[in-house]
């Protein structure tokens, strides 16, 4: 990191929604926790196969937790756990036999908004070294249905083919649950549940595996996080609880950190810069960030995450959803959008202005 002491406030000019809460992007000795804080846990299942009632109840409770912190934990929600635990090996497997030079190169380069493939460990980003190695996909590096210029080649974004498969299967069960959960938001939030069915139609995502490798003692010694704070681009991300903990969430209200560890299987959400500039400012883009596990017979283990993000294709644009009154923000094309914000982790020439 160029400063331990950055502030996020020292790179808003790239933020494209009004983020007014300060932070230090390194995790500091000074950080404030809430231990209290409960983030709502719910069931999906209400909203999947319940009656009118049970979606209007899930609906106005799931927007209530994120109005309030951006996040809320699902339960209920259908997919299988031993999924997980297969995507699980399978990260640790990728991560740890596929040798540096095959994957340098499949270094990380902008396609369409997202930065999609390999991150070296502290290159997650221009602004500071994360203790984390990350890897990007979106849907072109899957073989799923989709408008593509050639035939699908899996070797051009896999180092291993049989990877794609294995990582098709969460990307695919995951996808059944964007257009339910988007409706669910748009419902609690007063608006046409439907409105953004079509745009999340065969909709473009990004799956982000990170791999946390164990902290040496100089590393847990160095005062490094494992990732540090940011807020996710994106609609809302799908992130699976994982077996080491580390969550940190911001607490708007309190401006402490709030730890969150759910249940193994069940699925977090949170709602990023897309979702805050749509609902004009009524959910938050929430920070987030991962620091040491709770548990520090736990920095000799990796820790693995996958988190998918959800985004609107390139053309879309975004703009503030109808009845949430006087528009904050100008409709925008996806795509300026998504890459003047990330071109604060990637650089200025990120941004994609046409
Ligand atoms: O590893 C985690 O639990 C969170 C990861 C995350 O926030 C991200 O990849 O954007
Ligand atoms: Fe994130």
């Amino acid at each position: 990191m160029t400063n331990p002491n950055a502030l996020n406030r020292d790179f808003e000019k790239y933020d494209q929604v009004r983020k007014s809460h300060t932070y230090r992007l390194a995790e500091s000795d000074r950080d404030e926790f809430d231990e209290d804080y409960l983030i709502a846990t719910l069931d999906l299942g209400d909203y999947l196969s319940g009656d009118e009632a049970a979606k209007a109840r899930f609906a106005h409770e799931f927007v209530g937790a994120l109005e309030e912190i951006g996040f809320a934990v699902l339960i209920g929600h259908g997919v299988d756990p031993a999924l997980y635990d297969d995507i699980q090996d399978g990260i640790h497997r990728l991560f740890t036999t596929t040798s540096l030079d095959d994957k340098m190169r499949f270094r990380a380069q902008r396609f369409g908004s997202v930065s999609q493939g390999y991150f070296p460990i502290e290159e997650t980003s221009e602004i500071h070294p994360d203790l984390v190695e990350g890897w990007v996909w979106c849907r072109r590096a899957f073989d799923i249905p989709q408008q593509r210029d050639g035939n699908f080649r899996p070797e051009d974004y896999w180092p291993q083919v049989e990877y794609e498969p294995l990582f098709r299967r969460l990307a695919l069960e995951h996808e059944k649950l964007f257009k339910p959960i988007a409706q669910a938001i748009l419902h609690g939030l007063g608006v046409d549940p439907h409105i953004y069915d079509q745009k999340l139609t065969g909709t473009n995502f990004g799956l982000r595996l990170n791999y946390y490798p164990p902290m040496s003692r100089a590393q847990d010694l160095s005062g490094a996080g494992r990732l540090l704070g940011h807020e996710d681009v994106d609609l809302f991300t799908l992130l699976p609880a994982t077996t080491v903990d580390g969550l940190q969430v911001w607490n708007h209200r309190s401006g402490k950190w709030v730890r969150l560890n759910p249940p193994y299987g069940s699925i977090i959400i949170n709602t990023g810069d897309y979702m805050q500039r749509i609902s004009n400012d009524r959910l938050p883009s929430t920070t987030h960030r991962v620091g040491k596990p709770s548990d520090r017979s736990h920095l000799a283990k990796a820790r693995v995450s996958f988190p998918v993000a959800v985004y609107v294709w390139e053309q879309e644009i975004l703009e503030v959803l109808p009845g949430l009154g006087p528009p904050n923000y100008e409709p925008i094309k996806a795509q300026t959008f998504h890459t003047r914000s990330t071109s604060k982790f990637y650089g200025d020439d990120y941004a994609v202005e046409d």
